[in-house]
């Protein structure tokens, strides 16, 4: 169970304690962050808010463990991070627990995430090995003039202290999908994980610190994002920030410093379908991809562009998968389960109403229950509704209908560059 046996130690009565220098801590700013369940819309979890001298701390510590970790040889490396993997595939099934309970992901799949975050970690530990492992060596007479006098090698080198921040959606794959390629390239990683899904990410540190790990080498800092993330994303021991989300992104990039930045942002993927497609299977996959995990996915379909031709057919073939969607709580394994807070669902129901006002055809009647939202497929999307450029994060698939492949192509660069046409 979550909270109980080797994971004792990571929580103090019934809030979660922080992770910093190889030890649990309690924050000395008595403030707890409050973890919604999505389902029950009740309190299920508090984790610590930290104050900004605990992430002065914490960085203090994790640049000190990286000039030794810089030292230690790949394969030692390698093989903690090995370790790491297999105790977090030991511990899925408290792990998951939380997923269901703090993102509300169904059962199953919470299961699968976190064993393809422990695949995932041993994966980036046998790739580093290799990886970094190489060098290249250059010589000098590649230019007219030149002699090959001069020789140079090159090596990968760590950065320093990374600092990961990953969305709700993942909060264990996407913040080991950090984690691991940051400490096999001698980096120290300093965690803030997303408010939903915050406990699951202690969980998975906490196997991280069993596995051995050097103190400070990897630590996570629990508080709201619009709190601590600017402290965070301004640090001045921060050499690397890895992030994931949507549009705060966009400003993390405007205030960090001259360091490198890696950003995973938010989208708008299309599914096109043209005259000779197998229907059948776009239909499957429409449905797979727009409606797993209730459509929180950042590899989700968020629009169906369909030649004028086929469109009736596919939309009468995805509306038969649709009916046989189940619609539930996560703990039994539903496909469409609640989207994680009231504000996701009151900003997916924005879309639906703008989308009903202008006109779309609502192919499934619009339900909601709470922050359960039931599939819903849009027909006959034009431009000027919003569900038509804007990600909804939610279990709503729009259908543009159009007439030539390069309607189709020009709405998909419209919406990769944010413009309307
Ligand atoms: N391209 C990709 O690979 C992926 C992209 N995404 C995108 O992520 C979005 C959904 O995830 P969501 O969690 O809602 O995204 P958000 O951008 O809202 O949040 C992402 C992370 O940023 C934190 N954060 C919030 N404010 C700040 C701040 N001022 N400074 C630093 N960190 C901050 C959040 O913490 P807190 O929770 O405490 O607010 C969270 O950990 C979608 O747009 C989706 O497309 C999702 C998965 C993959
Ligand atoms: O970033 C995401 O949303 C996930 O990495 C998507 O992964 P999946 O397509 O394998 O579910």
């Amino acid at each position: 169970m979550a909270g109980s046996g080797v994971f004792a130690e990571i929580v103090d009565g019934d809030v979660y304690k922080y992770y910093s220098d190889g030890e649990w801590k309690v924050s000395n700013s008595a403030k707890t962050v409050s973890i919604i369940n999505p389902t029950t819309r009740k309190t299920q979890y508090k984790v610590q808010a930290c104050t900004q001298e605990e992430v002065n701390n914490t960085m203090e510590s994790a640049n000190a463990a990286q000039k030794s970790w810089a030292k230690t040889p790949l394969w030692k490396r390698a093989e903690l991070l090995h370790k790491a993997a297999a105790v977090l595939k030991e511990h899925k099934k408290p792990i998951a627990e939380c997923l269901v309970k703090e993102i509300a992901k169904p059962a199953k799949d919470a299961v699968t995430e976190v064993v393809r975050s422990g695949d995932l970690v041993s994966y980036c530990a046998e790739e580093g090995l290799r990886i970094l492992g190489e060098g290249k060596f250059l010589v000098s007479d590649s230019f007219p003039g030149n002699e090959r006098n001069k020789y140079c090698f090159t090596s990968k080198i760590p950065l320093g202290v990374v600092l990961a921040i990953p969305p709700f959606n993942y909060p264990v794959n996407l913040a080991v999908s950090k984690i691991a390629p940051a400490l096999i390239a001698g980096n120290s990683l300093v965690l803030k994980p997303p408010t939903q899904g915050a406990v699951a990410a202690l969980h998975m540190v906490h196997c991280f610190h069993l596995a051995g790990f050097p103190k400070g080498l990897i630590s996570c800092v629990t508080g709201k994002g619009s709190e601590i993330g600017d402290f965070l994303t301004m640090h001045p021991r921060v050499n690397c920030i890895s992030f994931t989300g949507g549009d705060t992104g966009v400003a993390i990039s405007k205030k960090a410093g001259m360091i490198p930045l890696q950003m995973e942002l938010g989208g708008k993927d299309a599914c096109i379908i043209l005259e000779d497609a197998d229907l059948d299977l776009a239909a499957s996959n429409i449905v797979k991809g727009g409606f797993s995990y209730s459509g929180q996915r950042c590899t989700a379909v968020k629009v169906v562009l369909v030649m004028e031709s086929v469109a009736d057919d596919i939309v009468k073939k995805v509306n038969e998968k649709v009916a046989k969607l189940t619609v539930g709580p996560p703990e039994d394994d539903c496909d469409i389960t609640p989207v994680v807070t009231e504000s996701s669902a009151n900003f997916i129901e924005g879309l639906v109403m703008d989308a009903r006002q202008k006109g779309a055809t609502f192919c499934q009647e619009y339900k909601r229950q709470g922050n359960l939202i039931w599939p819903l497929l849009l027909d006959n999307v034009r431009p000027d509704m919003r569900i038509a450029w804007e990600e909804p994060f939610g279990p709503v698939v729009p259908v543009i209908r159009i007439n030539s492949i390069e309607e189709g192509i020009n709405h998909c660069n419209a919406s990769n560059f944010g413009l309307q046409v």
